[in-house]
Formats: structure tokens, sequence, C-alpha cells
């Protein structure tokens, strides 16, 4: 029988008693957006695993929530009768005041970086900067970490175990020099190209990347927003903190984006989504399967921010916390309920099933796969990715692999769209990119950095000094004329760059 629903207003021991005590889970209670709902029996089916549900149990848990839920979430998944009343402003602020951590909160909630300086280290806070003081990536990360929560400062820097992968990611592109050809004209300039044969105005896109709100209120939406500013294309994450609807309602005529999936284990939820997707065709234009990350990468970063919550739900007394899924930062939650069976022979017939767009794979990392993508005529591109060095540490850089392409497999550069991601923080990087085969270059960091410094203007301000740099170099490798309608014959080629140097092993070689 549901319950008789009630309205909580009045007294703070009136209202702790009543919500308060349900923080286990056999009964537990949640404040979400000024309502009281009994989430006992939605606690086995969260996607992010209930013990983030028992750690906010019994407390206003909105903060926490909104950022990371699409809205719909709730109206979605729990029934009218979950709904057990209202609490009034007042009580609430009693609450929250109440349930405020400790002067000393534990050492292990902030954020301690491997490598970097940490915003929670210094005792002195830096002055914040306007963003037009903001000249590059770095600049814009250094400005989003200042402004940014701990916790969305850890997700989104995190990446696996010792961030090997992370770090080389960038580093490679160091080993690779310009060769800069003199008496060449490199006064027209043209930064256009197409992906899957839909114009853009840079080879620069947006990588998929999870909760944007968790930097800033107005998300992936603003990160559009600023897409349509410089006519870039974007994929929109499984992810995403808004919903696929919402993230288009600005869209400009003609944006490109794409959709990006992770298959869950109870494909019909996929399947559902698909048939979101495909509804929306004259924005969304392909699906981008994600590949790299079958299971989440040990993100010490941002278990560590979120120990706290973890310790809590122990201390309420739960018995076998421990065993209780997903917590263990908001990349785990996130990862809950990913499929980790895919197959070549299972998916890509399961995916044409469900929806006719092109398919992109994302997460290559090899030459064997990128050649047997080719084998699929349902895919037309593929991402050379290692997430950011958010999966398996010690992956190889994705400019290795397209290197492995160009000598073991080249025909998969002319059947396929190649794109790549990770470690751009220049527009060097971006031009060498493009010399040795890709046709675009994503970022997944520097929007959300970009939304964390500045909103809106912030990322507009990520893909400035990319697009500001990759116009200083291609004077000096050639105009750049990527769209093959306008030149038969790109001028950014192999031969601009020195790659020779740039160490890389096949398996194969290493055998
Ligand atoms: C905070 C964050 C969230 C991400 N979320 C997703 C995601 O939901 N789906 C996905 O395919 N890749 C995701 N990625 C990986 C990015 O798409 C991209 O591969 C990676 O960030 C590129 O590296 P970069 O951050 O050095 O540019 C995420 C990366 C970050 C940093």
């Amino acid at each position: 029988m549901s319950p008789t629903p009630f309205t909580f207003i009045g007294a703070e021991e009136k209202l702790t008693l009543a919500v308060a005590r349900h923080n286990t889970p056999d009964s537990c209670w949640v404040i979400l957006y000024g309502k009281v709902y009994d989430v006992t029996s939605f606690l086995g089916s969260h996607p992010g695993g209930s013990r983030i549900i028992l750690s906010l149990a019994g407390q206003d848990a909105t903060e926490d929530y909104d950022p990371v839920h699409p809205p719909g979430t709730l109206e979605e998944n729990l029934s009218p009768e979950a709904v057990l009343g209202t609490v009034s402003a007042e009580s609430l602020e009693k609450l929250n005041a109440a349930s405020q951590p400790s002067p000393s909160p534990p050492a292990a909630a902030a954020p301690v970086p491997a490598a970097a300086s940490t915003p929670a280290a210094k005792s002195e806070p830096e002055p914040l900067l306007p963003v037009q003081a903001l000249l590059n990536l770095d600049d814009i990360e250094k400005e989003a970490t200042k402004r940014i929560s701990p916790r969305a400062w850890a997700y989104y820097y995190s990446a696996s175990d010792d961030q090997i992968t992370k770090v080389r990611n960038n580093d490679v592109y160091r080993d690779i020099s310009m060769r800069q050809r003199v008496l060449v004209d490199v006064k027209a300039n043209d930064q256009s190209t197409s992906f899957l044969g839909h114009r853009v105005d840079t080879p620069v896109f947006v990588a998929p990347a999870a909760m944007a709100r968790l930097a800033h209120p107005d998300g992936e939406a603003a990160i559009a927003r600023a897409a349509a500013y410089f006519g870039a294309m974007m994929i929109v994450s499984n992810n995403a903190s808004m919903t696929p609807e919402q993230i288009v309602e600005a869209a400009a005529p003609g944006q490109l984006f794409g959709w990006q999936i992770y298959v869950q284990d109870g494909r019909d939820k996929s399947a559902a989504m698909l048939r979101r997707i495909n509804a929306m065709r004259e924005h969304y234009k392909f699906i981008c399967l994600t590949l790299d990350a079958p299971t989440p990468g040990k993100r010490e970063l941002d278990e560590r921010g979120n120990l706290d919550k973890v310790m809590r739900v122990a201390a309420a007394g739960n018995p076998g916390v421990g065993e209780r899924p997903g917590g263990g930062g908001v990349g785990q939650q996130l990862f809950f309920g990913t499929a980790a069976d895919l197959t070549w022979d299972t998916t890509l017939p399961w995916l044409a099933e469900h929806t006719d767009l092109p398919i992109v794979l994302k997460g290559v990392q090899t030459h064997e796969d990128a050649y047997l993508a080719m084998q699929y005529p349902q895919v037309k591109a593929i991402i050379l990715s290692n997430h950011g060095g958010r999966a398996c540490d010690t992956a190889a850089p994705p400019i290795h692999t397209l290197l492995e392409i160009r000598k073991y497999c080249p025909e998969v550069l002319s059947r396929l769209e190649v794109w790549i991601d990770g470690g751009i923080r220049r527009g060097t990087d971006v031009v060498k990119a493009l010399c040795l085969g890709a046709r675009g270059v994503g970022v997944g960091r520097g929007p959300l950095y970009g939304l964390g410094a500045g909103g809106q203007a912030g990322v507009e301000l990520a893909d400035f000094p990319l697009r500001e740099a990759i116009a200083i170099v291609i004077v000096f490798a050639g105009p750049l004329r990527l769209s093959a309608e306008q030149t038969p014959k790109p001028r950014l080629q192999p031969q601009c760059v020195y790659s020779v140097r740039v160490p890389f092993k096949t398996s194969a070689q290493a055998a």
C-alpha cells in the first residue's frame, strides 16, 4: 500500500525526525527540489548503484543530484506514489544547516591530484581572472580549477592509475616537428571541412563528455551554443547532464551533432534512447559507439573525492555497505550498468536493428581494429581515442594508432573518415594530426574547463586559441584548405611534419 501523502511544514525537529530517520536500505528517503521521495524500492535499479543514494539518504540531496541528472529523470524512474510530501523552504534551510559537514571534514574528502597542483592545497585563493585574460587551454584549465567544485574538478581532471596515458597523449605531439615550406602564398585560409558529408567551419570538434552541469548550470546547452558560434561539430555524451532534446533546442540551422552511446546491460534502455535520437535526425546525424571503456578506469582522484560519502554510508550503520554496487566516484557511478559484452559479431547488427543512422566507432586503438571497422558498411568513421587516458592506463597515444594505420593499412584513411582525440592543447597539435591523415580532431576536457571558467563565453574561448593557433600554424605549413570539394589535393600532408622520431611499436613488432 502506498503511504498517505503528507506535508512537512514546521519545526526542524519534526522534519529531521521524519526524513533523517529513513537512511537505510530498508527505508530510504531523500529530499529533492523541496519534495520528499521514498526511493527504497529504486535502490536496486539506480543506474549509478545504490551506495550513492544511501550516502544522501535522510537528507536534502538536491545539490548532489541536480548537476548529474537530466531533467525528467525523477518522473521517468519513480512512480507518483514515491512522493511523500513537500518541505517548506524554511524547514529545508534548517535541515541543510543542520547537516552541514563539521568544520574539519575527513582529509580524504579533498581531491589529491597525482602530479598537478591541487585547488584544495592552496592556502591563499588565487584571484579570479576575466575570460579575456585566458590565452590558451592551460590558462582555461587553471581558471576553471579555481571556479568549479572539487568534485567536478576531480571528475574532469582524473585519468586512470598513474595518468601515464593522459600525459603521453599530449607529450607525443611535442615529439613531432613542423616542416615549414617557404615562398608559398598563404593568404587564403579556410579551415572548413566536412564530417560524413556535413559541412563544418573547423576540423576541431567537441568530443563527447559527460556531466557538463557539474561545471556550470548552463551545461551542454551552452557548449552547443558555443559550437554553433564556431560552426563546430558536437558529439553529445550518453551521460550528458541535460537531455538530448534540450541540448539541441537552440541549435543553429544546419548545426551538426552526433549522439554517443554506451550500450547498457539492459539493452531495452539503449534501444529506447536510439528511438529518441532517430526522431531528432534533423540534428543528430550519426551514432557514436564508444568502445574503449568496457569498464571504468581506476580514477583515483575521482574516487578520493567521493570517499567522504562512502564513509558516511558506513557510519550510518548500514551493514554490507562494501558490497553495495556503485559509488566509487562520479565515473564509476556513471558506468554502472554499461555493457561489457559488446562484440563485432553481435553489437553492430544489434545497432543496425535500432538505427539506420551512420555509425562512428570511438576508441579504436590498433590498426587491426581500424581495418576490421572498414569491413562494416554501416561504419562511416572511426575515432582514434583512449578516452583521454581515463580507461586503460599506459594505452598508446592515439597519434600512434594513426601512424600504425598509415604504415599497415593506409587504405583505411580513404575508406573511412578517421577522427582523433586526446591531449590536444595547441593549434600545432591539431595541424599535426591533420597532416598525418586525421579528418577531425576532438577536444574533451577543453570545453568542460571553458564552461567552468566562464560559461558559454568560456567554451567559445576554449575554441578560440585553437583556431587562432591553427591559423598561425598553417601559415607555416601552407594554406589550409581542408574540404575535398575545394581542392582535390589538401595542402596539409605528412611531409609537413617530422614524425619519424615518434617511437611506436605494434604488438606485431614487439613479438
Ligand atoms: C570528464 C570527461 C567525461 C567524458 N565522458 C565521456 C563520455 O561520456 N563518452 C565518451 O565516449 N567519452 C567521454 N570522455 C572522453 C572524451 O570523449 C575524449 O575521448 C577525451 O576527453 C579526449 O581527451 P582530452 O580530454 O585530452 O581532450 C570523457 C572525458 C572526460 C574528460
